[in-house]
């Protein structure tokens, strides 16, 4: 969720002709282009490499022409940009290539530069409030077990094969994206899996892709600083299931959201409904059971039409990971693979064999409270992960969380209610308060816990190192802890910098300082 963090570029770029771009584009230039090769395409200064095209496009904060004499000290050998862009940046000695409007050109512009027009993998895109990116490792894990060789791109990482990076974004600009394709394709990858955020949908993130499955998981409220309202933000993500972007869709029909998508949506869609007796379930054409939980693992039926069945587990806590794991699987069936396969290959593995990153991930040893570090960051993924928690702990459930600064602040004082009626003890810390004041941010948290009128404790200390050890100490053996918020992060946000914070390794030194003994390594 923060600022450019690098990209994944093809390692043998294939330049293409300046030129070629503009004819066959029919776009428009200010300068002589002959002689002139591209190789790639970025909108960063952080990231020119030299034979980049540089897209000078307009911020918040300022026109990115600005920065084309540094793209130009850097390599970069043409700027692409809008009007306003071209008379900022008129000296800066490269040809210009010039847009009506950035955004709506760029993903066609870098899929061309990228020579993706006919990428031959399998593309899968999966949107909805919550559980897009562990749908994402469920189904990379999943192809990896069917011997597809495949990569992914999620909010915590991209990844081929075993070259990862950690993410800015959830989804890439499309320079980026349209970059990592190309890598994928020098690395032999069959299938894609690409996690699509609502405002990727909105920002032309993933313009010039054409999706082969797209799935939807679910929605509930985050975003409103970005969305006028519920309304726009469905419209946002209801786009990915448009013919011109996406062949075949599968939905998740458990809330009314689902249920609306999968009457509206213009391609052949399949529906899968994962919670017994809600609102899509009576004709829903798959549906879910879980049939076991535990701390590690959830077990499930997957039954599809003509009496087709699945039995199988996956190693996360939580239905709500069985519904993703469905939701996965039957989006693999639209994609031309048979249930009866998948069944076999999975199940000769004891299951399906995947690690999602800081997705109710136990950090916690073998003794002591049980401690899950989560992503956690909506109202409905606290109700859904409190649920999940209770169910499998025997004593106290202990919950940790903050909440972002500089955005929706519309769903703080939801975030504390859930939690105050969820858990036994409440902490409440500061988390990415970026430019506003942490205590202000907690204050709305507090007044959320406070007004569920609930019997749980509630504390609010603004260290997080401080907090964390605090809910270690209500803590005990048979007890869980929850600290929902940071996942797989591993800095924070803080009075508009950036602070190395390592979440994951803070939970485990505070573990041993109290006396227990962590887990080795972040395995799920
Ligand atoms: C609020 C917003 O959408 N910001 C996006 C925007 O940044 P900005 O408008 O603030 O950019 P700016 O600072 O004014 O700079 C203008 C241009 O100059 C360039 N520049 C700027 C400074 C410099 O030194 N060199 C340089 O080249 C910038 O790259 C940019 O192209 O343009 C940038 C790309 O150029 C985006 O990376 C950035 O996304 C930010 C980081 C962001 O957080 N976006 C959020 C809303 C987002 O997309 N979130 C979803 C979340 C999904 C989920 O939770 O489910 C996501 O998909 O990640
Ligand atoms: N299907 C689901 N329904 C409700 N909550 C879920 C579901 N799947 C995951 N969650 C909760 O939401 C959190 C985030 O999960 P995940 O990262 O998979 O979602 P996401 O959609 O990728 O989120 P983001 O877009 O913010 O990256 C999880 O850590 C868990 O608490």
């Amino acid at each position: 969720m923060g600022a450019f963090v690098g990209s994944l570029r093809p390692e043998h770029p294939q330049p293409r002709a300046l030129s070629g771009l503009v004819t066959e584009l029919g776009l428009t230039s200010s300068n002589l282009l002959d002689g002139i090769e591209i190789s790639g395409i970025t909108l960063t200064t952080k990231d020119v490499r030299p034979g980049d095209v540089f897209v000078g496009m307009p911020g918040a904060k300022i026109h990115g022409a600005s920065f084309a004499g540094a793209a130009r000290d850097a390599g970069a050998v043409a700027l692409l940009t809008d009007a306003a862009g071209a008379d900022i940046a008129h000296e800066c000695g490269i040809p210009i290539v010039i847009v009506p409007e950035v955004r709506e050109s760029l993903g066609h512009i870098a899929s061309w530069i990228y020579r993706n027009q006919d990428v031959d993998a399998t593309v899968f895109g999966v949107t909805g409030t919550n559980g897009k990116t562990s749908v994402v490792y469920i189904l990379s894990a999943l192809l990896k077990q069917l011997g597809v060789t495949n990569g992914l791109s999620s909010t915590a990482e991209r990844r081929i094969g075993d070259v990862a990076m950690v993410s800015g974004l959830t989804t890439p600009e499309s320079t980026e994206v349209h970059a990592l394709l190309a890598r994928m394709r020098e690395s032999s990858v069959r299938a894609v899996c690409l996690e699509v955020s609502a405002q990727a949908m909105t920002r032309h993130r993933v313009d010039g892709i054409h999706f082969d499955v797209v799935g939807f998981t679910n929605l509930s409220h985050d975003h409103l600083d970005d969305y006028a309202d519920f309304e726009d933000y469905y419209a946002a993500k209801a786009q990915l299931f448009s013919p011109d972007i996406a062949s075949r869709g599968v939905v998740t029909v458990d809330d009314s959201w689902g249920v609306r998508l999968a009457e509206e949506a213009l391609i052949p869609l399949t529906t899968v409904a994962t919670i017994p007796n809600s609102v899509g379930w009576d004709t829903a054409q798959w549906k879910m059971t879980v049939t076991e939980q535990t701390q590690r693992q959830t077990s499930f039926v997957l039954s599809g039409p003509d009496g087709r069945e699945l039995t199988t587990s996956v190693p996360l806590l939580g239905s709500f990971m069985a519904s993703n794991a469905a939701l996965a699987i039957v989006m693999l069936v639209e994609s031309g693979f048979d249930l009866e396969h998948i069944a076999h290959v999975v199940n000769a593995a004891g299951g399906i064999q995947v690690v999602v990153p800081g997705r109710t991930e136990i950090v916690s040893g073998e003794f002591g409270p049980v401690f899950y570090l989560d992503y956690g960051h909506t109202p409905d993924a606290f109700s859904s992960l409190l649920t999940a928690v209770r169910e499998v702990t025997p004593g106290k459930v202990v919950f940790l969380f903050g909440a972002d600064g500089d955005r929706d602040k519309t769903k703080r004082h939801a975030m504390g209610k859930i939690a105050a009626e969820g858990a036994d003890v409440v902490v409440i810390t500061d988390y990415h308060p970026r430019t506003e004041d942490p205590a202000v941010i907690r204050a709305a948290l507090r007044e959320g816990a406070t007004s569920a009128g609930s019997a749980a404790e509630i504390f609010d200390v603004a260290d997080v190192q401080s907090a964390i050890a605090r809910a270690i100490a209500e803590a005990g053996e048979g007890d869980a802890i929850i600290y929902a918020g940071p996942g797989h992060e591993t800095e924070r946000e803080v009075a508009g910098g950036t602070i190395a914070f390592n979440f994951r390794e803070e939970i485990k030194a505070a573990l041993t300082e109290a006396g227990y003994t962590p887990r080795g390594e972040h395995t799920a």
